[in-house]
């Protein structure tokens, strides 16, 4: 659990947009980042280098000129005084999005600026805080799930001014945790949430609490990611790619640059969206059940298995007298090493590749020269290794399996860390060689923020609220 509250900075701090958005973005062909280190306290931070834009499709005033469909409810949410005349200073207004994940949840709260009805709103800041666990353990107990919601909004109340309170929309997204569980289980939660929200003093739009689809999960983190880094404002068309890795699910979006591509992926692995007057055509999908710590327990043979009270679950990926019990989905698994057995890299490997195996769609082309950003625990992972420091940057995939060799066959060092960073390491290597078939040349961007935003589907799924991108 962290929490992160980036400095409220005047409107005149901030730079004017100007006719050339590009302008305002930084140049990021392919450089590191600017991530903030996690885990440090932030007290003051400068006033962002860049101000977001916010993209086109989102331009809440002249209605007309971007027609989408369910415009009136959404145009109501994003800019709920349009019919009062416009005032001379900019106009703030905030979007509350809750990240229902598998591990835990988040409260994303942004801060925009309407500078004034013709121009583009900007996109100030974000407001962070994260809870542990994920909705999904309370699966028996919904009330108690809805505690844990009650508990970041309080922190949307301190961050939102008091006047408006009733025109921020308040929103959550569940991902694979939910998406797991028994629809009725997972139904009383997200009713739990709903009434959460109404008792709460935002306003609650229909439709506040839902569990997204994979595809839109991948098409909106490619949707944050290409927005922070400038890439959707350049006349380039030039994208990056993205990969997300999850507690319970991982998804991989990308444009591709072979039409090819897009025609022999399966049908449900494309997606087109709306936004900036274009039309994006993306290569994306999502695996349920490969998420970090669901592909621990597949690693293990633990999931789905009974006798769950009294079977301990082995693994050459562990240190060999390492035991633990792992919470997931709300059933606890024993896990241990293998006590007098082997440990190391190939034989976690093949545990490993288990899981993969022929479970992946290998698309056409993802190798290219193009970049991917690669988020979550792929971030986590490489930072707990010392990959990449906690600002993130660059690496290839060749590293990701350096690093789980050293790992593995060091294990008591890297134990020391988090004991299950060979198994990691080494799933995340097998799962970007074999199962989305990257070379081991392939660059990967590592980040937990991009211009001191979240990286994570969340932003995107805030634009998707206020403009719908009409992701099909
Ligand atoms: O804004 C965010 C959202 C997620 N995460 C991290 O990304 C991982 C996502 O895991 P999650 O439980 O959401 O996975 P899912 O349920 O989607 O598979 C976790 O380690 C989070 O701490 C993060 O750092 N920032």
């Amino acid at each position: 659990t962290y929490y992160r509250h980036h400095r409220y900075v005047p409107h005149y701090r901030y730079r004017e947009p100007a006719a050339n958005a590009e302008n305002l973005l930084p140049d990021v062909s392919n450089r590191a980042p600017e991530v903030a280190q996690p885990g440090v306290p932030e007290v003051f931070h400068p006033a962002p280098a860049v101000v977001h834009q916010i993209p086109e499709a989102f331009h809440p005033v002249p209605e007309v000129v971007h027609p989408a469909p369910d415009t009136f409810h959404q145009y109501q949410a994003y800019h709920p005084r349009a019919h009062e005349p416009f005032s001379s200073s900019p106009r703030v207004f905030y979007g509350v999005m809750f990240d229902a994940g598998s591990t835990g949840t988040r409260i994303h709260i942004y801060k925009f600026i309407q500078k004034d009805p013709v121009e583009l709103p900007v996109l100030d800041n974000e407001m962070f805080h994260a809870v542990k666990p994920g909705l999904s353990e309370y699966r028996n107990n919904p009330e108690e799930g809805g505690n844990t919601i009650r508990q970041l909004l309080k922190i949307a109340k301190k961050t939102v001014p008091e006047e408006e309170w009733k025109r921020t929309p308040v929103v959550l997204r569940a991902t694979a945790g939910l998406r797991l569980l028994p629809v009725e289980e997972a139904n009383a939660l997200l009713n739990e949430v709903r009434e959460v929200f109404e008792e709460s003093p935002f306003y609650v739009p229909e439709n506040c609490v839902s569990i997204m689809n994979g595809a839109d999960e991948g098409v909106l983190a490619w949707v944050t990611v290409n927005f922070l880094t400038g890439h959707l404002y350049s006349n380039t068309r030039r994208t990056v790619g993205i990969l997300d890795l999850g507690g319970g699910s991982t998804q991989i979006t990308f444009v591709p640059k072979s039409k090819k591509t897009i025609d022999t992926a399966p049908p449900t692995y494309t997606a087109r969206l709306n936004m900036f007057n274009h039309t994006f055509e993306l290569y994306t999908h999502s695996y349920l059940g490969n998420g970090i710590v669901a592909a621990r327990l597949a690693t293990f043979g633990a999931l789905g298995a009974d006798g769950l009270d009294w079977k301990v679950f082995t693994s050459s990926c562990l240190p060999k007298k390492f035991r633990d019990e792992i919470t997931f989905g709300g059933n606890t698994y024993k896990v241990s090493g293998i006590p007098g057995g082997y440990a190391g890299y190939k034989l976690c490997y093949y545990e490993v590749q288990r899981v993969i195996k022929d479970l992946f769609h290998q698309p056409y082309e993802v190798k290219g020269s193009g970049i991917f950003y690669a988020f979550s625990h792929y971030y986590e992972r490489a930072v707990e290794t010392g990959l990449v420091g906690s600002r993130g940057g660059e690496v290839e995939v060749r590293d990701f399996k350096k690093k789980a060799k050293e790992v593995c066959n060091k294990m008591t060092k890297y134990s020391a860390i988090n004991p299950y960073l060979c198994m990691d390491m080494t799933y995340i290597t097998c799962l970007l060689k074999e199962g989305f078939g990257f070379k081991e040349s392939t660059r990967l961007q590592l980040a937990k923020k991009v211009n001191n935003v979240e990286t994570s589907w969340a932003l995107g799924a805030t634009f998707d609220f206020f403009r719908n991108f009409n992701i099909h």
